[in-house]
């Protein structure tokens, strides 16, 4: 093990010379650094301080965490002072670059299996390490796996790492949404309760597709929409066919990772023992392969920015697509999204944009094969986690599947109300009976509502579009649908046509489906939704309307959130509301239906109540079976001491 030395670095930012920029994320900018009195290469990460505002806390976690941690795969600080308005964080310099990076100049389409098991092991060493000190990463990804010139990888990034033994406010704490969406647990995004290490976990099997595929799962979507995907369909996993040069034990180690429930993740240690990690290899194999032939950081960096530039200027002219942005920015490797809450209601509408979901979301018998531990076997997907293999209809299936998207929908709609919960600091209390938006567009629309109808698509319809030169715009998750411009809704979690379950089916038994608007019909009425810079721009001020523009954690949420707010919650209200009580909402006519379903709000809610304290009692009696465990430790450590003092004497 690599040992800290006593080296004391120095705490001027005279004593170092800046070279090129190797890396930008949310809050930073890393330079390439020489510390002159010590003649020797280091990385300088800038903090911005005032692009971090609120979350000042933050910083200093990262830079204390940092600062104590000593394992050999972990990015240490090595010293850290103000300058400015900045904080500059010392480390060594790792030439290699993120992982990301490297898979993005060189590896498009992913490692091969030994790179992936090298750099896997090093990560999971690491976090078995942090979670034995009581620390939760939160930002597993292969944007913070760095390598050094020698093949040396360490976890970097504790910018939203959180302390698990913590009390009080910090303890809390872990009930924020932080992280990045494509990697970020269920858990996390739920918020129903905290979440622990375990949340580490998934973001590692998250990783292990992202190194095997050079793109993480979701990671064309918006952020919203991938919440909704996370949160509904099967946990992603590897696709049978495309996969296959992968090996078994590979996938059954990704799959045990990428279970919804986090008790049943094996912990880090438990992971590492996984025949999987049999096959590691060495540093020197790492530098061998990955790093031969790729250019210097600098310039790989200078590359990608360009790129970045030229696709920028491209998309204004494209009318600004949000998946590619998107794309871009993960690209970047840029970990926080900026939730503006205009796009949130644009991505709230579930578009209908053809999910050709390179990831299939099952977990294939093969994965399924060969666990011994039956809690660890991945869930099966159920009528409650619908996903795209529910979505393969036979047409004489036609009625139960729609009952399968209706239980979908009535469960989904109360874990995202939890989700954005956690965006806009929403109490329950705080769900508005009504808005006038909403009304007006109920009101304006109660014939088309009584045409709401339901629909899911086959597989096979689906990948057709998606291959096609024409992609038609499709979607595996279930969608309502209302025919005809829909003005109001353009900011809801409505989507806008509803196609019948019961009618739309035509002579020859297939499905019709509705017309479905073309996406540059829809309202993106917001800015891009994530756009650093933008957000660079956005102290925590109060906006011209007087709206506070806050921080939460990584995530800005932006002013003007009360109506949109209210908006996306009657949304979701009416969506669950309209699969549940069809039948009574077309009897209602013109009611207004957030008069008529408030008991099954009220159920809904006292069900999540229900849920969340028997989740919280779960989570309290790991969290007490982890006190013991590092009890234990301590204790050891503690019987140890005297033998070491009697063995001076
Ligand atoms: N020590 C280092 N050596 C070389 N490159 C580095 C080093 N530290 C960071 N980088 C590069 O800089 C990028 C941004 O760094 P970092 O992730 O720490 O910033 P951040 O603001 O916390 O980013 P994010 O929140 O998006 O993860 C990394 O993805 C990596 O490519």
């Amino acid at each position: 093990m690599e040992h800290r030395s006593d080296k004391r670095y120095p705490l001027n930012a005279t004593d170092y010379k800046l070279y090129e920029e190797v890396g930008e994320g949310v809050s930073a900018t890393v330079y390439r650094a020489l510390c002159i009195p010590f003649n020797e290469i280091v990385a300088i990460k800038v903090l911005d301080l005032e692009r971090c505002n609120s979350d000042l806390d933050g910083v200093r976690r990262e830079v204390q965490t940092m600062k104590l941690i000593d394992h050999p795969n972990i990015l240490r600080a090595l010293c850290s002072f103000p300058s400015g308005r900045n904080l500059w964080i010392v480390t060594p310099y790792m030439s290699g670059g993120s992982c990301l990076h490297i898979m993005k100049s060189a590896y498009r389409d992913g490692f091969e299996e030994p790179v992936i098991v090298t750099l896997l092991r090093a990560v999971l060493n690491a976090l078995a390490y942090l979670h034995a000190q009581g620390h939760i990463h939160r930002d597993v990804k292969a944007g913070n796996i760095l390598v050094g010139s020698s093949g040396a990888v360490k976890l970097a990034d504790f910018g939203v790492s959180a302390c698990m033994f913590e009390s009080g406010d910090r303890q809390r704490s872990r009930n924020t949404f932080v992280g990045t969406p494509c990697w970020m647990a269920p858990e996390v995004m739920q918020q129903l309760h905290g979440y622990n290490f375990k949340a580490d976990i998934w973001s590692f099997g998250i990783t292990a597709l992202e190194l095997a595929h050079g793109h993480a799962p979701f990671s064309k979507y918006p952020p919203m929409k991938v919440l909704l995907m996370t949160l509904q369909n099967a946990p992603p996993g590897f696709d049978y066919e495309r996969d296959k040069r992968f090996s078994k034990s590979f996938k059954q180690m990704v799959a045990a990772c990428l279970v919804k429930d986090p008790k049943k993740r094996p912990t880090s240690e438990k992971l590492l023992k996984h025949n999987f990690f049999k096959h590691a290899r060495s540093n020197e194999y790492l530098a061998r392969t990955i790093l031969a032939g790729v250019s210097p950081l600098g310039e790989r960096f200078r590359m990608l920015k360009e790129t970045e530039a030229e696709f920028l200027a491209q998309n204004k002219v494209m009318n600004e697509d949000k998946e590619q942005l998107s794309q871009q920015e993960y690209i970047r490797g840029i970990s926080a999204w900026n939730f503006n809450v205009e796009d949130l209601k644009a991505q709230a509408a579930l578009d209908d944009d053809g999910i050709c979901n390179s990831e299939h979301p099952d977990v294939s018998s093969e994965q399924k094969d060969g666990y011994n531990d039956a809690s660890s076997m991945p869930e099966k997907p159920s009528p409650e986690n619908f996903n795209h293999s529910n979505a393969i209809l036979v047409q004489e299936d036609v009625v139960n599947d729609l009952q399968n998207v209706e239980n979908t929908l009535a469960s989904f709609s109360i874990r995202s109300l939890q989700a954005l919960k956690g965006y806009f600091d929403v109490r329950d209390n705080d769900i508005p009976t009504s808005s006038p938006d909403w009304k007006d567009a109920h009101q304006s629309n109660s014939d088309q509502q009584s045409q709401m109808q339901l629909s899911s698509m086959t597989e096979d319809q689906e990948l057709n579009k998606c291959d096609g030169e024409n992609l038609e715009r499709s979607n595996f998750l279930p969608k309502y649908v209302i025919p005809g411009r829909q003005k109001f809704f353009s900011g809801s979690i409505l989507p806008d046509n509803v196609f019948s379950p019961h009618e739309k089916v035509n002579e020859d038994g297939d499905r019709e489906y509705g017309h479905v608007k073309s996406q540059n019909e829809q309202n993106y009425s917001g800015q891009f939704y994530h756009q650093k810079r933008d957000m660079d721009n956005l102290p925590n001020v109060e906006d011209a309307s007087g709206a506070v523009i806050q921080r939460k954690g990584r995530f800005k949420v932006t002013s003007g959130d009360l109506i949109p707010k209210e908006q996306i919650i009657n949304a979701i209200k009416y969506v669950e509301q309209s699969s549940g009580h069809q039948a009574e909402s077309s009897d209602a006519g013109g009611t207004d239906i957030l008069q008529i379903f408030p008991a099954s709000v009220r159920e809904n809610e006292l069900q999540a109540r229900v849920v969340h304290l028997q989740q919280s009692n779960e989570s309290l009696v790991e969290d007490l079976q982890r006190l013991n465990m590092v009890n234990a430790q301590l204790e050891r450590q503690l019987n140890a001491l005297p033998n070491k003092q009697g063995e001076g004497i």
